[in-house]
């Protein structure tokens, strides 16, 4: 990936210095400072030695009179896969769990509260192959499945919520697979799971050949440290998915992501989508994605008429945060693994709900009515022409 370029934050400042740099913050970030949040030196040695990424950052909110802050500690993390796709199922997994358990220990030393993985993490994002063997074999139960098992020690050992995107295989329902979000409390419990509701028809995103649209709606796991949803990958192109998580009270929703930089991942679309997400519903968003390229033992190919191939093309990682005000950090590496932690106050949601009024004049009645007309046959779309009386 030495090719690849590195990340548009290297690019900004590799470029911009002095007035200029702040005036790009300050327009692009929506703040002139970072607020970069110093990290323990143990946790830049661990980073450094097992080859990852890791930043920090404040979202701080106003002090207010009535209710103390409700400081908490958010942690993303994106990487690449473990081992080659042509090992064994069990093998590549544990390949994963044993890149991920480094960062997840940095995480735990610098007091992250709930954290995020990338969709699909324990995985190679296999169905761009169409085949079913072995990737099926990766989907496992998510209450008792081998991952939430690993993850259930960490999330004690830590006191951490681990948001964890996996492949299910509901066992209880004959054997058939999901693409889910499962939720485990910092006492090691499962809260709850979530399955992804919008699934992608898009150039090498072949996921419906594997599983159907989810059937959890729009769940909002209330935590020891807030309320938190999960809008899965593709569901981030769905504005409505986004305004139900909030309308359930969502205080953070993450975006667990494998998303590439052609046209079906539209990389120019990344920085924007989980953004407004959180300006226009009023939480704090997290956007994830994988990161490197996933090579395939066989060919497929994308039915455009183009030569076959074995990979999806560049996974660009650069997971980022980002504020109800809609000020966002700089985001993590497009190349690298890596940890990003965010110190947010969630008293801000509030605050710019009140500033701001979006769900006080968001007009939820006239939309009902105007939907429930759409999805009637005889609907015939509100269009005037010049000549119309
Ligand atoms: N995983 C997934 O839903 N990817 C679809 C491509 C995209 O829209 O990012």
């Amino acid at each position: 990936m030495d090719n690849e370029t590195q990340s548009l934050e290297a690019i900004i400042e590799n470029n911009l210095s002095g007035r200029d740099l702040d005036e790009f913050n300050r327009i692009y970030y929506g703040r002139k400072n970072h607020l970069e949040v110093k990290l323990k030196d143990s946790s830049l040695a661990a980073a450094k030695e097992a080859d990852f990424e890791v930043a920090a950052y404040a979202f701080p909110a106003k002090k207010e009179q009535t209710r103390p802050p409700r400081i908490v500690k958010v942690g993303v993390i994106q990487h690449s896969i473990g081992a080659p796709t042509d090992r064994p199922v069990n093998e590549q997994k544990k390949a994963i769990f044993d890149k991920v358990k480094k960062i997840i220990d940095v995480a735990g030393q610098e007091g992250v509260n709930i954290i995020c993985f990338q969709e699909l993490w324990n995985m190679p994002f296999a169905f761009c192959t169409r085949e079913k063997q072995p990737w099926c074999e990766f989907a496992e139960s998510a209450e008792e499945g081998p991952t939430t098992r690993f993850l259930r020690e960490l999330a004690m050992k830590y006191s951490m919520v681990i948001v964890s995107s996996i492949l299910e295989r509901d066992e209880k329902h004959a054997d058939i697979l999901w693409n889910t979000a499962v939720v485990i409390s910092d006492s090691g419990n499962v809260i709850g799971k979530h399955r992804k509701n919008h699934i992608p028809r898009v150039g090498d995103f072949n996921e419906s050949n594997y599983y159907m649209e989810g059937n959890t709606g729009h769940p909002v796991f209330a935590t020891r440290y807030g309320k938190i949803a999960v809008n899965i990958c593709f569901g981030r192109h769905h504005v409505l998915n986004w305004m139900m998580f909030g309308q359930n009270g969502a205080e953070i929703v993450f975006n667990p992501s494998a998303t590439i930089a052609a046209e079906a991942g539209s990389e120019y679309m990344w920085n924007i989508e989980a953004r407004n997400a959180a300006i226009t519903n009023c939480y704090f968003t997290a956007a994830i994605n994988r990161v490197g390229y996933e090579e395939f033992p066989n060919e497929f190919t994308s039915a455009d008429g183009k030569p076959a191939h074995k990979d999806l093309g560049l996974f660009y990682g650069s997971s980022y945060f980002c504020g109800p005000d809609g000020v966002r950090c700089p985001g993590l590496s497009r190349t690298k693994d890596g940890l990003l932690i965010a110190v947010m106050d969630l008293n801000m949601n509030r605050q710019i709900k009140d500033r701001r009024c979006y769900y006080m004049t968001q007009r939820l009645d006239m939309y009902v009515n105007s939907l429930s007309r759409v999805l009637d046959l005889e609907y015939k779309p509100q269009v005037v022409h010049e000549n119309d009386k």
